[in-house]
């Protein structure tokens, strides 16, 4: 069932200069989640940063992190995300030979386990892991920056999933990511998903206007 919509603010458009300051105006402006966006050069053409700066930020707040990795090969990596304080996640199902073999590994580990579909991954991928799962995430962009267009053929992803998710009658975040914006938000809740990530637009305008921006996006 679809819930309540939540807001990840990605720290990907944060300032990295002060990024541990950034992450507690996050949380002050009402962030329910941090997204933590880890590119590794490989994956995806752009580097951001690994597990030492994910944990130096980690004891900033008590906002879960929901830590998106973007990064191949991955199960390597996994432990020390879980070491660094990850909280969720979510792995690309091209990153890795055997990923019912990486979401269990991040189970066993006690964290939630996450399976993000690039714009080009058809949704049946995961038609055999999906009980295993605590979030879907539809990638609206292809991954590896922020501030890119939302791609509208998300949409439709979106509400098949809501529809693959309310059968197995489990409690799985559906999560969207890229582009979200006060246009594309709505978009986003109305066809199902009820977590997004919002890196440039909830950075916009400055910390001054981080909580207006989150309210926004949640329709309030
Ligand atoms: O995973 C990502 C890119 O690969 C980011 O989470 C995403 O792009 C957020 O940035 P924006 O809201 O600016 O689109
Ligand atoms: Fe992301």
């Amino acid at each position: 069932m679809q819930k309540p919509t939540r807001i990840a603010p990605s720290i990907l458009a944060a300032d990295f200069s002060q990024l541990g300051k950034e992450i507690q105006r996050l949380d002050q402006a009402g962030a329910d989640l941090i997204h933590v966006d880890i590119m590794d050069g490989h994956f995806v053409p752009n580097i951001s940063f690994g597990p030492a700066i994910t944990k130096s930020v980690r004891s900033v707040t008590k906002k879960p992190f929901d830590v998106h990795l973007m990064i191949s090969p991955v199960d390597l990596y996994i432990e020390a995300f879980v070491e660094a304080g990850a909280d969720i996640i979510t792995i690309h199902p091209e990153a890795g030979p055997h990923f019912h073999r990486t979401i269990q590994l991040i189970k066993s580990l006690g964290v939630k386990a996450g399976l993000a579909l690039n714009p080009g991954t058809p949704i049946e991928i995961v038609d055999h892991v999906i009980e295993d799962l605590d979030l879907l995430l539809v990638m609206s962009v292809n991954p590896g920056f922020g501030g890119q267009s939302f791609i509208p053929g998300a949409l439709d992803k979106i509400s098949a999933l809501r529809q693959k998710i309310d059968t197995t009658g489990k409690d799985i975040d559906l999560e969207v990511d890229g582009g979200i914006n006060f246009e594309t938000a709505p978009k986003a809740i109305a066809a199902g998903a009820d977590l997004l990530v919002a890196g440039t637009a909830t950075f916009k305008g400055g910390p001054d206007h981080y909580a207006a921006n989150i309210l926004k996006m949640k329709g309030q």
